[in-house]
């Protein structure tokens, strides 16, 4: 069973793998928690352990005075020592894909495959960044919330009752933690190293993306040696919630290559 605790201000759920059964370490997008994540790890089998978390500033973590990838690594990193986890598999969604690709190269020897969803080595620009970082600080997240969630969900999604739950958790989050986490991303360009990842990648997308394009995806994915590239249908910038079963069967098959 998973269970959801606090270590050093970070709030995560564990479940501990049975045998010799993959460890799944999940790391979130920008506006959204560990929650994101509920679809597909209930359909993953129960002896698969898995790891998830609320970044600094998001959900039910902490918060700190500033944030960069770096940072949101070394936290993924904590919770990996703490919890003796020494081989995983890492799933990153947008600015979690970015953690992720630190970590497929900082914890190189611990790391068994990556999957990347709706992200890329660069996301934005200074130019797109720095107005919604602005606005936020001086009106709030609700502010910009139907522009957000426009990006997020393909027209169907957005008529479903689940959307004001996804508008709840992304309206909820704390300002300063969400701008911060836009420097982060804001600051961080990994296309150098994209060469250098030498795990199993598998790098997914939403057809309907409009935060991190499909083009822009895989052309990340077309710069990690040997990556698979996959779109998935009917799905915008979180299939993980959109599409949870498809989702769930391209990381069984990727664990399972
Ligand atoms: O909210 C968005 O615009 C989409 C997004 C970009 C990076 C991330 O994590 O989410």
């Amino acid at each position: 069973m998973e269970s959801f605790t606090t270590f050093d201000g970070l709030f995560h759920g564990h479940r501990p793998a049975t045998g010799n059964a993959p460890t799944l370490v999940f790391a979130n997008s920008l506006g959204t928690d560990l929650r994101v994540w509920d679809r597909v790890v209930a359909l993953l089998p129960d002896t698969w352990g898995v790891l998830r978390m609320d970044k600094r500033g998001h959900g039910l973590s902490a918060a700190r005075d500033t944030l960069s990838i770096e940072t949101l690594a070394d936290d993924a990193e904590a919770l990996l020592d703490h919890h003796g986890i020494t081989q995983f598999v890492g799933v990153g969604l947008s600015v979690g894909g970015l953690i992720m690709q630190r970590l497929a190269l900082r914890r190189a020897g611990a790391m068994t495959h990556l999957v990347l969803s709706d992200t890329a080595a660069k996301i934005g620009s200074p130019e797109i960044w720095n107005p919604r970082i602005d606005t936020v600080r001086a009106q709030g997240i609700a502010s910009i919330g139907d522009m957000i969630l426009q990006r997020w969900f393909v027209p169907a999604y957005r008529d479903t009752q689940d959307f004001a739950m996804w508008r709840a958790m992304l309206e909820r989050t704390p300002a300063e933690g969400y701008a911060q986490v836009c420097e982060a991303i804001r600051d961080a360009d990994y296309t150098a190293d994209l060469a250098r990842i030498a795990k199993p990648t598998l790098v997914v997308v939403g057809e309907g993306d409009a935060s991190t394009p499909p083009a822009l995806v895989k052309a990340t994915a077309e710069a990690i040696p040997g990556a698979r590239f996959v779109e998935i249908a009917e799905a915008g910038h979180l299939p993980c919630v959109e599409q949870p079963a498809r989702f769930a069967a391209l990381l069984q098959e990727h664990v399972a290559a």
